[in-house]
């Protein structure tokens, strides 16, 4: 192994091949995880990047490669995954880790950046902060971090982009130091436009040891090649009060509208409404997907709270799109289109995932093994309609924005939900205990939904779901539950266009089956 400042020294202009299969994939074993190493090795690699203390020591026992070693952990109150602990650094180190990564993000964490570097000194190793931004480099390279990685860039919120940030990498390079591009290096050309942005290193990761990405990838290219123009949706996302209308291809927006949902005009005059929206872009989509608030059964749209959005029992919603449209369409509930959004695109991407939406109401959708559950009736995963009690209401009449305007209004404040966020941050009591309450609500039917359908993740969305006095608030009420009860929340990161994008990912799919169906090969 070498010395830690040669160390240093022999990274410049080098690969790192970051060793973490997909979790729970086949290839997520030991002996798969060395035989990915002394790979990368063959291949030229410099030093390797490796998650967990097992699989560092036997990496390290089987590669003469330096390794960058790093804990992942889900934590319930804290975004933070990577090494975020003290004992996590002593362990890598005693693992035979040469570098010890840590995030160097800055969002609320457990234990300091500050106090992790120190130990890992104390280790005896070199440390690299997993970065987000200029700000948090700049703050890691003062605090003498041996590395700034761009690891995180991309990560902390929001839609994932497609490529890596070169920006950031220059951004470091200013600051001086060994700077590491890593993220979304997933071509040759990509890594080697990294080092020309001023990286001492490249880390690459999925392009190269996560089979099930880059399959996905190709997957992806063919399926475009054999249908040609049959990748772009027509995806609407119908709520009670907004419409929106965009064209999707592959997870991505290409163009988006918003209306005012039609309200009380009859059915007619709404699914004429709804087509002039999209009137402009006649002929450069393939299938419709349409996610709606209310139940969806075998293509026939009912309203679940008629408050939301009246329309009449059992609409022909399917067959209208497909007639309004010209082309294929599909229909679904929009929290169960969320659900399938965030699982594909966005931040649910385990095998087992719950998505929960609060907003005016409340939703929610269930993937397991990586199947959308939709039920017998259309309503699988409806947290708002649970009622845990014979005499109780709804979950979404106590818990959602509607219901804590109703509980302001009966202590006789005259509240919206911004009224009452605005008077949570301001301390007001009655404001404060409207709010726990609604929180205390959902957290006890997080907790029976946790043991009932047991998901690796639950995702929380909505308008209000993802407001953090709201989460902070879930979380910690969550920390309540014993740990193997307790759902791990993670937040949305497609926000109001998770639905969309989920739906269009569904009609995608059912499109590219219809045509297989049908060619003759
Ligand atoms: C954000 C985060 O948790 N990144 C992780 C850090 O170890 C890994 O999941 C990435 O695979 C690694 O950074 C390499 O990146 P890419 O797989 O894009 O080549």
């Amino acid at each position: 192994m070498p010395h830690n400042a040669q160390f240093l020294t022999d990274l410049q202009g080098g690969l790192i091949v970051s060793c973490q299969p997909v979790d729970d994939g086949p290839l997520d074993t030991i002996p798969a995880i060395v035989a990915f190493a002394q790979a990368a090795r063959n291949g030229g690699a410099r030093a390797l990047r490796i998650e967990g203390a097992d699989n560092v020591a036997a990496v390290a026992r089987a590669c003469d490669l330096p390794i960058i070693g790093i804990i992942k952990r889900d934590l319930p109150d804290s975004a933070v995954r990577i090494t975020p602990f003290i004992d996590d650094v002593k362990a890598l180190a005693a693992a035979g880790a040469t570098v010890i990564a840590v995030d160097g993000t800055d969002r609320v964490r457990p234990v300091p950046v500050a106090d992790l570097l120190a130990a890992i000194h104390a280790a005896g190793a070199l440390a690299m902060a997993d970065l987000a931004t200029e700000a948090e480099a700049r703050i890691a390279s003062r605090l003498g971090f041996d590395i700034l990685g761009t690891t995180m860039s991309g990560y902390t919120g929001g839609p994932v982009p497609a490529g890596p940030d070169l920006d950031f990498v220059a951004a470091c390079r200013r600051l001086g130091g060994v700077v590491v591009a890593e993220g979304r290096y997933n071509t040759p050309a990509a890594a080697a436009s990294a080092i020309s942005a001023g990286a001492s290193a490249v880390c690459v990761g999925s392009a190269i040891t996560r089979t099930e990405h880059v399959t996905e990838w190709f997957r992806i290219a063919v399926d475009e090649a054999v249908s040609g123009s049959k990748a772009t949706v027509l995806a609407l996302d119908v709520g009670g009060t907004k419409t929106l209308a965009a064209l999707v291809r592959n997870g991505k927006i290409l163009e988006r509208q918003t209306i005012k949902t039609p309200q009380g005009v009859g059915t007619d005059a709404w699914f004429s409404t709804i087509g002039l929206l999209a009137s402009n872009w006649r002929g450069r989509y393939d299938a419709v997907g349409a996610a709606v608030t209310g139940v969806v059964q075998d293509g026939h749209w009912s309203a679940l709270n008629p408050r939301t959005l009246a329309i009449p029992e059992r609409t022909p919603l399917v067959q209208r799109l497909t007639t309004l449209f010209d082309a294929p369409a599909i229909a679904l509930n929009d929290a169960q289109a969320a659900a399938w959004g965030e699982y594909r695109h966005g931040a649910g991407r385990a095998r087992d995932m719950v998505f929960v939406t609060v907003s005016s109401g409340i939703g929610g959708g269930i993937v397991l093994q990586g199947r959308l559950l939709q039920g017998a009736n259309g309503l699988a995963g409806s947290l708002g309609q649970i009622r845990g009690a014979p005499a109780s209401e709804r979950l979404e009449a106590r818990a959602s924005g509607f219901g804590m305007v109703a509980s302001a209004a009966a202590l006789g404040h005259a509240a919206t939900t911004h009224e009452i966020f605005a008077g949570v941050e301001n301390g007001l009591p009655w404001a404060v205990a409207l709010l726990d309450e609604a929180v205390g609500d959902l957290a006890v039917a997080l907790g029976d939904m946790q043991r009932l359908i047991d998901p690796q993740v639950v995702v929380l969305g909505g308008g209000i779901g993802m407001l953090p006095q709201f989460r902070d608030r879930l979380v910690a009420r969550l920390l309540l539950e014993p740990s193997h009860l307790r759902p791990t929340i993670r937040p949305a990161v497609l926000g109001a266009d998770a639905g969309i994008i989920g739906v269009a990912d569904v009609s995608m799919a059912r499109a590219h089956a219809a045509a297989e169906r049908h060619s003759s090969f």
